[in-house]
């Protein structure tokens, strides 16, 4: 199995480790050259330390068109990477992981070939260019499509009980889940700067959890059978003891992903006639936080 994994930040070399783990050749598209080095060195990941074989480059037209390309950069780095892709002579198969729904309409501005989409529920974070710390299980889930099946099929044989794989079969549904999950953990927690688990553990920051999931929730009383509060709560256990990455790119003084998890989510519930204030006094706090901390924003 051959794979090109777009950007080597936490999501994608923690994907890319488990792939090469099982003998997929992964190459990794960076942009920096010094980080194609360390890579070629091998990718680590924690908490077993074992090295994986990969390889990296910064120049796109050395990478293969006929593998299934992973596009793991964060949603305002998008623009960048698909006018590049858009401009290949050959277009490769794309499968999408970002949080948010913002690139379920974005992506249609690019002359792309095949797209697919999946969430992930891992917790991962990047200690340094070439390593990777595991923080928390849970599925990718990845929209079935015909196109890619057997490569699907090949990743959830490789390794279910760490790594496990599900489908879903409607894309808009699947994202909006994970961003219903995103809009309960990460804006909190980056607020709030604590790691996923103290949502549960802290009464207090529990009580603002479960007062935002209620609101949440009886927003998109149509999702009731695809997500309710304890599905959300177990996300949260489960990545305990990850920083989400909302809150990563705040102490990194990063852009956050607001735009695509808050501000559209929030502009959904407007269109339905309905009321999130929570919601919405979390996304004014962070646009300001942003504003105030963001280096390059
Ligand atoms: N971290 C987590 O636990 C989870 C994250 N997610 C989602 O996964 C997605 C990725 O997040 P995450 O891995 O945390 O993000 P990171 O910030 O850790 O990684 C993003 C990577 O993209 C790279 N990048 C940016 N621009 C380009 C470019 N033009 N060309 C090549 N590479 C580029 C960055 O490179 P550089 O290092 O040079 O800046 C960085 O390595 C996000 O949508 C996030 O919400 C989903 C579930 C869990
Ligand atoms: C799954 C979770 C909540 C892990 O922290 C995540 O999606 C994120 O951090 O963006």
């Amino acid at each position: 199995m051959r794979f090109v994994v777009v950007g080597a930040g936490s999501i994608g070399l923690l994907i890319g480790s488990y792939l090469a783990q099982h003998q997929a050749n992964v190459t990794f598209w960076v942009r920096r050259e010094e980080q194609a080095e360390h890579l070629r060195s091998g990718l680590v990941r924690r908490p077993e330390n074992f090295t994986y074989e990969v390889d990296s480059t910064i120049h796109i037209e050395e990478l293969p068109t006929d593998a299934l390309w992973i596009i793991a950069v964060k949603y305002d780095a998008l623009p960048v990477v698909l006018s590049e892709i858009s401009a290949l002579p050959v277009q490769p198969d794309l499968l999408f992981i970002q949080n948010g729904i913002g690139h379920l309409s974005l992506i249609k501005q690019y002359s792309l070939g095949h797209v697919s989409f999946a969430t992930v529920e891992h917790g991962a974070a990047r200690i340094d260019d070439r390593t990777v710390s595991h923080n928390g299980m849970g599925p990718i889930n990845i929209v079935e499509n015909d196109r890619i099946a057997p490569i699907i099929q090949w990743m959830q044989e490789i390794d279910p009980q760490n790594f496990p794989i599900t489908t879903q079969q409607n894309a808009k549904q699947l994202l909006f889940r994970k961003v219903l999950i995103n809009c309960a953990i990460n804006p909190l927690t980056a607020l709030l700067e604590i790691r996923n688990g103290l949502l549960l553990e802290n009464p207090y920051f529990h009580l603002l959890f479960r007062q935002l999931c209620e609101e949440l929730l009886s927003n998109f009383e149509e999702y009731s059978d695809l997500l309710s509060y304890s599905d959300i709560e177990e996300v949260c256990r489960k990545t305990a003891y990850n920083q989400s990455s909302m809150l990563v790119d705040r102490i990194k003084g990063r852009n956050m992903e607001i735009e695509t998890i808050l501000t559209a989510v929030l502009k959904e519930i407007n269109q339905k006639g309905g009321r999130a204030p929570f919601l919405q006094m979390l996304e004014t706090a962070l646009l300001g936080i942003n504003r105030s901390e963001c280096g390059g924003c």
